[in-house]
């Protein structure tokens, strides 16, 4: 298995960057049906809208909305707690606000990854300020370990371990979002 998956990095001629695949595109393809399908019956016949955080949050977001059955408005806000590095800042920027206004509204965030959980315990908080009728989070990973606050997050893809990761949206300095799995990096991309 390990052989295959190692052999599969190579096919996609990523060099020697990756060092493996923890979760493949069938895998996320059918985690993210699974999450489709509850989802679509906590919002059968609301007026759903999905918030999508940039960048990382593209593929999930795009993916996961051609799963679900229940017709939404998509909406994206950016923001940022990573520089070029591994390592949350903590300070939360907002690099492009939502163009909705969202009170009353049922508001589904949609995130890549739950890592210390700063950007979304801020982005929680900022976002019910503004008057939600509701207000959940899908993501498709969680590092359960790295976690620095408890965050109520209703719907989870996968955790994962405390590694960095990269693809299916993630990067490393703006580099490996377009793989199509998620993956961990050698220790030499990162100067190891
Ligand atoms: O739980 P945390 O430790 O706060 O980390 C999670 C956040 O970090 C990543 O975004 P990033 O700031 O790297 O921006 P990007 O999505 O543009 O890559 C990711 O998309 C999450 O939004
Ligand atoms: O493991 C990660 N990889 C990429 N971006 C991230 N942002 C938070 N954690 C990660």
């Amino acid at each position: 298995m390990k052989q295959a998956r190692v052999a599969r990095v190579d096919d996609k001629d990523m060099g020697t960057d990756l060092q493996s695949v923890l979760i493949t595109k069938e895998e996320i393809d059918a985690k993210l049906a699974e999450l489709a399908a509850k989802i679509d019956v906590e919002y059968q016949g609301k007026d759903l809208l999905i918030v999508g955080v940039l960048k990382g949050a593209v593929m999930v977001m795009a993916d996961l909305a051609r799963a679900l059955s229940t017709p939404v408005t998509m909406d994206w806000m950016a923001v940022s707690s990573y520089g070029a590095g591994t390592q949350s800042s903590g300070v939360v920027r907002i690099l492009k606000d939502l163009d909705t206004d969202i009170a009353g509204r049922d508001v589904l965030i949609v995130e890549d990854i739950i890592d210390s959980g700063l950007t979304l315990s801020w982005l929680l908080s900022n976002l019910g300020s503004r008057g939600p009728a509701s207000l959940n989070v899908v993501t498709l990973l969680r590092k359960p370990e790295a976690a620095k606050v408890d965050i109520n997050v209703k719907w989870i893809g996968f955790d994962i371990p405390n590694e960095f990761v990269v693809g299916y949206g993630l990067d490393y300095a703006e580099k490996y979002r377009n793989l199509p799995f998620v993956g961990t990096l050698a220790p030499h991309v990162y100067g190891g």
